[in-house]
């Protein structure tokens, strides 16, 4: 399902989608590469031969208009890995007394709204694709959580709620769209050395590497990517959420 085939990966531009745009493109796909604008997706799919498209992911409209461009330029991605997302650190009780429900309707709209609009919208496509093998797959869609889902720190309400949904959606996704050919799985990083990740303050990425039993280090995205392949290589890997976390547990802060 993935040499000769198309991939899609969203939020490619950097990162874990970027790295897994590179990691399937070295194995063989022809990768579309979706990030906020064109030009952020646009350096991936030039080396390695892709598909660069726009959209903002919590915008419906224009994930339908790329995966219109996609289906006219590269036909029907087997392969579907949401990455685009968004960190949010923000308390639900600020010192100043500010409300944070915009910050948390934000976090919502992309992280949790943008992966199922993206899943919708490949799910009707590749569900009317032709079956790649004996048990009927067409596809399988990956979604990217987050061991927030699980253990939350202060700060992180809203980022957390919208990876918990993410997680929470990976079942009934995958019971549903079963009849399709379809598999769905999340997966849940911890700590991954990325563009996201640098903007943790020092004391807090100290904090959570204390709490990483081995290897006690920030993952490297080629790591989340080798996963993706795993995945997408194992028709019995259906329905789950696979923390990819080196055994950490997050403190409280
Ligand atoms: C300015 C920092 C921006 C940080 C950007 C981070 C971007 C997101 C990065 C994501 C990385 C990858 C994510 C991935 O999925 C893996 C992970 O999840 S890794 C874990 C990531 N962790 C976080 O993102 C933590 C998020 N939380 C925070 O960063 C902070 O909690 C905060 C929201 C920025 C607030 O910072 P504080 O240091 O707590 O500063 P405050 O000013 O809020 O508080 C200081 C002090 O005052 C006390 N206090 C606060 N509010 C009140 C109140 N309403 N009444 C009384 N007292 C209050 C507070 O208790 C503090 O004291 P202390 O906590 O020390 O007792
Ligand atoms: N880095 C980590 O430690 C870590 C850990 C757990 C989960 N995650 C999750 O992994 C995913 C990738 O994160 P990353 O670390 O590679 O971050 P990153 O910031 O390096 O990459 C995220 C990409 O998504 C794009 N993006 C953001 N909002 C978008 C939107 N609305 N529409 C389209 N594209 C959008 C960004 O432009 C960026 O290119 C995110 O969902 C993040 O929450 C990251």
């Amino acid at each position: 399902m993935i040499k000769g085939h198309v991939a899609l990966v969203t939020g490619a531009g950097s990162g874990l989608g970027a790295a897994t745009a590179r990691h399937l493109a070295s194995l063989g796909a022809t990768v579309a590469c979706i990030d906020l604008t064109e030009g952020a997706a646009a350096a991936v799919a030039a080396d390695i031969g892709g598909l660069a498209l726009g959209a903002d992911v919590s915008d419906a409209a224009a994930v339908e208009a790329a995966f219109d461009r996609l289906l006219e330029k590269l036909g029907v991605p087997r392969v579907v890995v949401s990455c685009a997302g968004i960190g949010t650190a923000a308390r639900i009780l600020p010192r100043d007394g500010s409300l944070t429900i915009g910050a948390f309707e934000r976090t919502l709209r992309v992280n949790l709204l943008g992966t199922y609009t993206v899943m919708s919208v490949a799910a009707r496509a590749i569900a009317a694709a032709e079956p790649l093998d004996g048990d009927g797959a067409r596809g399988v869609i990956i979604n990217t959580a987050s061991i927030a889902y699980e253990d939350g720190q202060i700060g992180q309400a809203a980022y957390s709620a919208s990876k918990g949904g993410v997680a929470s959606m990976t079942l009934p996704a995958s019971r549903e769209l079963a009849r399709f050919g379809i598999r769905v799985m999340t997966i849940a990083p911890g700590l991954f050395e990325t563009s996201m990740s640098a903007g943790l303050p020092d004391d807090v990425r100290a904090e959570i590497l204390k709490a990483v039993p081995f290897p006690s280090r920030m993952g490297d995205a080629n790591e989340f990517a080798r996963l993706v392949q795993c995945i997408v290589e194992n028709p019995m890997l259906n329905g789950s959420v696979i923390r990819l976390d080196a055994a950490a547990r997050m403190p409280i802060k």
